[in-house]
């Protein structure tokens, strides 16, 4: 007798992972390598940004109180005493009606309080002595970078689970995390299952098709940040199918195969679930595709029963192994970022159960359309070039058309959200 299998929504689905949801641990790595890891802990200023007061032109360091009665009909003239780089330290003190030629970057020289830009002054010598001038007054502050006016020490600037970009990098580096800590990637097992199966450089023959599910899901594995292990693909025999996956259990965090969860005669995962004795958290879910993504537990592990069709497959990926993933990198976001945009395209099939359309984002004229980006069918491949996006079309509905309002998930996105269901 065939199984009856239960649907449950998609937002369950979602929770029952999250039970088993772990953080990872943390390794020390050169922020030479740190580029695109997730950081295992806040990065916290360790000094006061700028450290010292300085100057943010090249110009002249005065007293500012030295140039209240300047004018056009009363130039102003300060004696240079100095000359600094940044990187320097003025050796002398500023006295009245003295400057100190300045560097952008460089430290203040004691008793000086604001800079005049080179272009506002004019040189001249006298008795073999400089000499500046200026004809228009100065405010004490004027033109002075001061030591933690852009972030005070102890200031936490990134948080933890944020994935390390060009400005986060900079900010490293300023603070001197020579070793940076990011969370150790776990490492996610891939198998794909299916006698028809071919490799990439295989011609087709009769009944066969390439196996495409391993390369995209390596890829939405490495685009998640994670460690992919893939260990090649399976025939539909049950036997070498339970052992494979038995032994690759022990040499990866999580495991996902792909194919063979269905109730076809050769969707043998269901079968090897129960040998294996791991539990099984869902088989069936009220969503299109992906409806018999299956999730099981064993031994605190999860294994991931992504479908076979394409399609169901990619979805089944970003909705269930992503926020898992994105957890252990220890994101507050784990979950996609769901916005509204406008239906840029009919859509009139009916939804008996929560649609993910496979679709992609047009910004136009500061409105935000979304359209399917291709054939919405479980079985394309096709459609994924351009899918930026899942259009959630909520089931018990009759379709769509132009110009509706609709939620969309983002996929192509860092921040994530917390919770974006419903
Ligand atoms: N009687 C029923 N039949 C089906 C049901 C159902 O409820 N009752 N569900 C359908 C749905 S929905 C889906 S989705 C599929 C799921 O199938 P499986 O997960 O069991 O996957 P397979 O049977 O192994 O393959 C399905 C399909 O995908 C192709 N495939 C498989 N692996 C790959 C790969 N690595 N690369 C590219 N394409 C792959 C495979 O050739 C099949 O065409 O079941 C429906 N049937
Ligand atoms: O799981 Mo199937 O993908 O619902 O189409
Ligand atoms: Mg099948």
């Amino acid at each position: 007798m065939l199984e009856k299998r239960d649907p449950i929504p998609v937002q369950e689905a979602v929770h029952h992972v999250m039970k088993y949801a772990a953080r990872g641990e943390i390794e020390y790595i050169s922020i030479d390598q740190c580029d695109q890891r997730y950081l295992g802990d806040d990065i916290i200023a360790s000094h006061d940004v700028p450290p010292f007061d300085r100057s943010p032109y090249d110009g002249f360091a005065i007293r500012a109180e030295d140039s209240f009665h300047a004018s056009q009909s009363n130039p102003v003239e300060f004696e240079v005493i100095e000359e600094i780089g940044a990187g320097q330290v003025a050796v002398k003190e500023v006295k009245p009606f003295q400057a100190v030629r300045i560097m952008t970057g460089a430290q203040m020289p004691k008793g000086a309080n604001a800079v005049v830009m080179l272009e506002l002054t004019k040189e001249i010598e006298k008795d073999g002595k400089r000499f500046m001038v200026i004809k228009r007054p100065f405010k004490i502050g004027d033109n002075v970078s001061y030591q933690g006016t852009e972030t005070k020490k102890g200031t936490v600037l990134v948080e933890e689970g944020r994935r390390i970009n060009p400005g986060i990098k900079a900010v490293l580096a300023t603070f001197g995390y020579a070793q940076v800590p990011v969370v150790k990637k776990p490492i996610i097992g891939l198998y794909a299952t299916g006698t028809e199966l071919l490799d990439v450089d295989e011609e087709l023959t009769p009944g066969k098709i390439r196996n495409s599910n391993a390369y995209m899901i390596t890829s939405q594995i490495y685009r998640t940040g994670a460690e992919a292990k893939y260990f090649g693909k399976l025939e539909d025999d049950l036997e070498t199918c339970f052992q494979a996956i038995k032994n690759a259990l022990s040499e990866v965090d999580f495991l996902i195969t792909t194919g063979g969860v269905s109730v076809g005669d050769y969707d043998y995962l269901p079968e090897i679930y129960k040998k294996l004795g791991a539990s099984v958290l869902f088989n069936k879910i009220a969503m299109r595709p992906g409806s018999v993504t299956t999730v099981a537990e064993y031994n605190g592990k999860l294994l991931f029963g992504l479908s076979g069709n394409p399609s169901a497959c990619f979805v089944g990926f970003e909705l269930f192994a992503r926020p898992i993933i994105r957890y252990w990198f220890h994101s507050k976001r784990p979950h996609l970022q769901k916005v509204k945009a406008t239906l840029h395209a009919d859509f009139p099939k009916a939804n008996p159960f929560t649609r993910f359309v496979r679709s992609k984002l047009i910004f136009e004229e500061g409105k935000l359309l979304v359209e399917p980006s291709g054939l919405d069918k479980s079985n394309v491949v096709t459609s994924l070039i351009d899918c930026d996006s899942l259009m959630i079309l909520p089931g018990g509905t009759r379709g769509f058309s132009v110009g509706d309002e609709v939620e969309v998930l983002l996929l192509e996105n860092e921040k994530g959200s917390e919770w974006p269901w419903n």
